[in-house]
Parts: structure tokens; C-alpha cells; sequence
């Protein structure tokens, strides 16, 4: 017997969403209220106006709405939530006359969290705000040295890092964080503290709530309420000695009409392009009076100007039709999705053993380390690389200028997947093309899974079979190359894992000597 499946119940805020499609993109000297200064300073990054999404928020946030309720953002990706939420913040800040975190980003990854830094770096010191990084891509050392503020030293006077009496103040008014490092921070950073905070973004918010990440969210969340209802007593008292005379106090009461809710209020913004609608997940987030932005009425939605094509052929042949579909598309900017990080590895050193196809294909996956990975990123943003063969690493957020074409090498699981992975191309209103491989059996599942997003028929995108033909004996020849190469790999392995166990049976003290 079939079992039906139970939808979740939508909350009831849910049912009254803002439609941003009803917002236009507005030009930036007809954008009420912006700050001159951050207009020049958009003018300089090359953007003449606001998204449709931007204008919205902002009419929430600097507008009518003046930041009164928690805003929940679904909008497409590629369709600029990063400054949707990074300018009301700075403009807003820009009056504060007092240094310290006002303003936390949360994201999934380090490279997103890069990303989502230049964007406040661009426009933040304009009106004389500076913002940080907490993703561990420097030692903690270097990090805290960059986040916190040593009082300054009068000629010959020692400062003593133990000292706890001394008044210790951020560098930074915005910071841009990943829950690890975050984490570090507020539990061994001294004069590190969220006591004066007033923005949470949490950015990938269906990401960052899958996976609880050392409880970030309840800590945040706690060392920002009233403080009489602070669970860390003991924090408090440690940064009410090194903070001294600036407080934030939160106390409970009537906030703007909100019984019980501490004021001042630490104001939420979260978003995605695929935002979670479970009441469980979202109530993690303890929102404020929430408000939910969306575009359209169907839950998901891909890029106005994205095609999608499904390829189909036989499983043994996807190589095949991947390099001659590649071949196709010639030096354009590509990213082709697999899905796991080892068939990324195996498919990359395949594609590479294919002999000169005249493109350039680099692997990204998180089975790199994180420098090579950064360096890779780097060499395909300045078109030094045409084809970045990508586990899911690459899937949410990712912004590269000039992707055209995406390729599901396999196809994703879920239409959510699907969604950040088409959404790697189709970005700030550019056209972009999506090919999913399949074979015949699959094409079912897929054409269900699209119907999610409201995309009725995908139309079949075909390659010459002379293109075919013509690869197959490089194709083979790639294939026997493959398996040396793997072999050799898997010895390597072996070597270096048997010395790394040798060096971890040794006596520290003697691995220190050598
Ligand atoms: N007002 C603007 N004018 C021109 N370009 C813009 C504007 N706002 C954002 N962009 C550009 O649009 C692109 C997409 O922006 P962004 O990365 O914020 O999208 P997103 O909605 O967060 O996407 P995703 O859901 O994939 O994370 C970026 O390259 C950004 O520089």
C-alpha cells in the first residue's frame, strides 16, 4: 500500500509574503534616503541601479518598514541578495559613533564568506566602517590581531596580553564569519564579544540550519538576548570588566508593540534561493515578527534568462558526450557538476587524459585543500581556466563572472540542488544554459523533479554522433590511462599513509627532534 506523504503545515506568516516581483529596479540617485556616499561608492563597482530584490529590502529596511520586523528573503539565485542585505546594514551603521560588532554574517563555507567580505568591503569604508573575517584562512593569531583592538602603548610602558582589566575593543564593526571559526572566537577570544550586536545575516540559511556547526545559532542567540536572561553569566561579567564604560543593555519589555521581546532587538535577516518553510528549522531562528519576501507564487524558482536541456545517452558513454558537448560550447566559461568528490577527481583526470582539447579543466571539490582550492577559483575567475569539473562544493552561492553554461554530469538528487547548481550561471539578469546528462530510465524523475520549479518541458539538446565517433579512440586510449593513473594514485596513498602511521607511532618528543 502507498503511503502518502504528510506536506509540513506553511506558518500562517508565510501565506502573506511581499512579492518582489512587484518592485522594479530603481536607479541609484532615485534609491530614497541612500547615502551619497555609498551611491559613489556602487557607482564605482559598475552598478547604475538596484535589483528588484535590493529595492524591496530596502524599502523594508531604510524605508517604511525601518528594520521592525525579521525579514526572511527567498529570491533566485544570482539575483543580488549579498547587497540586498550589505547595504541597509552600512547605511545604517554609518551613523554609529562608537567601534564595535554591530553586524554578523554567518555562511555555509570560507570561499563564500570571501565573497560576501568583498561586497561589504567595497561599499562598508566609504562611511568609515571597516569589516572582517573569521573563516580560519589565517592562523587565530593573525585573525584575533585583525578583530580585536590592543589599547595603545604610552612610550615604554609594556601592554600584558593577560591582562583582563584592560579595555579590549573590536577592530571591526561588520564581521563576516563561518560558524567554526566563529565559534572559536566567542569561546577563546578575549574581547571578543556579540554584546553589542544589532544585525544577524544568516546567509544559506537552509544550509546552515542542516547542520548544527558546534550549536553556533543557540550561542549567538543567547549571548545576544536581554541580559537578564543570558545563559553565560560568566562571559557577561568577564566583558563587563574589559568592555567598562560601553554597554548594550537588552532588557525585556514592550518593544514597538512586541510584549517580552528585549529591546533593543537584535534584527534577522535570512535568505536562500531554496528557504526552508519547516516550522521546526525555522524556529531555531527565534524571529522576530517575521516577514517573508519572495518572488512569485511557486516556492522554487530558477533565473528568468536560464535554459534548461536535458542530453541523453547511454551511462558508459557520458564521458563521450561531455567532451564533445564541451567541445561545443568551445572557450566559454563552464562548470560541470558531479556527484561525489571522488567521481569529481576520477572525471577531471579523465577529461585531462583526453589529449589536447583545447580548454583548460581544473577540479574543485572539497577534497582539496582549502589553498589549492582558493587558487583554482582564482585562475577560472580570470578566465585562466575554462572548465571547473565541481563536486557540490561549488553548488550554493558561488559567484563567478561570465559562467554561461553549467553541466549536470550526474543528476542532482533533489530540485533544490538543481536549483544552486543551474544558478552557478543565469546570474544578475545574463542569459545561461544548463545540460543535464541522462540516461533514458532517468529522464521520468527529472522531468518530475523540474516540474517543481515550475519548468513544464525541457527540451532534448543533441551532438553530432560524428562528434562521438570521432572521440572514441581517444576516448579508449583516455580510459586505459585513467586506470594507470588511478593505480598509481592508490599507491601513493599507501606509501605516504604507511609513513604518516610510522611518524604518528613515534614518541612526540622524537617527532619534534626530527
Ligand atoms: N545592483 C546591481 N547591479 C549590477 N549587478 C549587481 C547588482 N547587485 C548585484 N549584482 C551582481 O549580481 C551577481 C549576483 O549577486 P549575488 O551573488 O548577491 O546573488 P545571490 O542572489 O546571492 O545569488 P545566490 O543565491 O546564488 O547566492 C553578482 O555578480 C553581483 O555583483
Amino acid at each position: 500500500m502507498e503511503v502518502k506523504k504528510r506536506s509540513t503545515p506553511i506558518l500562517p506568516w508565510m501565506r502573506s509574503p511581499v512579492d518582489v516581483n512587484q518592485f522594479e529596479a530603481c536607479a541609484l540617485n532615485l534609491v530614497p534616503c541612500l547615502d551619497p556616499r555609498l551611491e559613489v561608492a556602487l557607482d564605482k563597482m559598475g552598478f547604475s541601479s538596484l535589483f528588484p530584490v535590493q529595492v524591496a529590502v530596502w524599502q523594508e529596511t531604510i524605508g517604511p518598514g525601518a528594520f521592525e520586523r525579521d525579514l526572511c528573503i527567498n529570491s533566485p539565485t544570482g539575483s543580488g541578495k549579498t547587497l540586498a542585505y550589505a547595504l541597509p546594514i552600512v547605511q545604517k551603521l554609518s551613523t554609529r559613533s562608537v567601534k564595535c560588532l554591530r553586524a554578523l554574517v554567518v555562511l555555509p563555507t570560507r570561499d563564500l564568506a570571501l565573497q560576501v567580505k568583498e561586497v561589504f568591503a567595497a561599499i562598508a569604508p566609504a562611511v568609515g566602517l571597516s569589516v572582517g573575517l573569521a573563516v580560519g584562512q589565517s592562523s587565530i593569531a593573525d585573525e584575533i590581531s585583525e578583530l580585536i583592538k590592543r589599547p595603545k602603548l604610552e612610550a615604554g610602558i609594556c601592554y600584558d596580553p593577560e591582562d583582563v582589566t584592560c579595555e579590549l575593543q573590536s577592530s571591526v564593526d561588520i564581521l563576516v564569519a563561518t560558524p567554526g571559526r566563529l565559534m572559536d572566537h566567542i569561546n577563546s577570544t578575549k574581547g571578543f564579544t556579540l554584546e553589542h550586536l544589532c544585525y544577524l545575516v544568516v546567509d544559506e540559511t537552509d544550509r546552515l540550519l542542516r547542520e548544527a556547526y558546534q550549536s553556533w545559532l543557540p550561542t549567538v542567540l543567547q549571548l545576544t538576548q536581554s541580559n537578564e536572561e543570558s545563559l553565560f553569566p560568566l562571559a557577561n561579567s568577564f566583558l563587563s570588566s574589559t568592555f567598562g564604560s560601553l554597554k548594550t543593555i537588552r532588557r525585556c519589555g514592550v518593544e514597538r508593540g512586541f510584549k517580552g521581546k528585549p529591546h533593543p532587538r537584535l534584527v534577522k535577516m535570512v535568505l536562500s534561493a531554496t528557504l526552508t518553510q519547516d516550522p521546526s528549522k525555522l524556529a531555531q531562528l527565534n524571529l522576530h515578527h517575521p516577514l517573508l519576501m519572495t518572488t512569485g507564487k511557486r516556492r522554487y524558482q530558477l533565473p528568468e534568462k536560464l535554459e534548461s536541456y536535458k542530453l541523453i545517452c547511454e551511462s558508459n558513454l557520458r564521458p563521450l558526450y561531455l567532451v564533445a558537448l564541451l567541445q561545443e560550447l568551445g572557450e566559454e566559461k563552464c562548470i560541470v557538476f558531479t556527484s561525489s568528490t571522488e567521481s569529481t577527481h576520477r572525471l577531471c583526470t579523465l577529461l585531462n587524459l583526453f589529449g589536447d582539447l583545447g580548454i583548460k579543466i581544473k577540479e574543485y571539490s572539497g577534497l582539496q585543500r582549502q589553498s589549492r582550492r582558493s587558487k583554482t577559483l582564482k585562475s577560472f575567475r580570470e578566465g585562466k581556466v575554462q572548465v571547473l569539473v565541481s563536486s557540490d562544493a561549488m553548488t550554493r552561492g558561488m559567484d563567478v563572472q561570465g559562467v554561461r553554461n553549467v553541466i549536470n554530469y550526474d543528476i542532482p538528487a533533489y530540485i533544490k540542488t538543481y536549483i544552486h547548481r543551474a544558478g552557478r550561471t543565469a546570474r544578475a539578469g545574463q542569459a545561461g544554459r544548463c545540460f543535464t546528462l541522462l540516461h533514458k530510465y532517468e529522464v521520468k524523475r527529472f522531468k518530475k523533479m523540474l516540474q517543481k520549479a515550475d519548468n513544464e518541458s525541457v527540451p532534448h539538446y543533441s551532438v553530432p554522433s560524428s562528434s562521438i565517433e570521432s572521440l572514441r579512440a581517444a576516448y579508449n586510449s583516455a580510459l586505459g590511462k585513467l586506470k594507470e593513473t588511478v593505480e598509481s594514485e592508490a599507491s601513493r596513498k599507501r606509501k605516504f599513509g604507511s609513513k604518516f602511521l610510522k611518524l604518528s607511532r613515534t614518541k612526540p618528543t622524537d617527532r619534534r627532534k626530527g
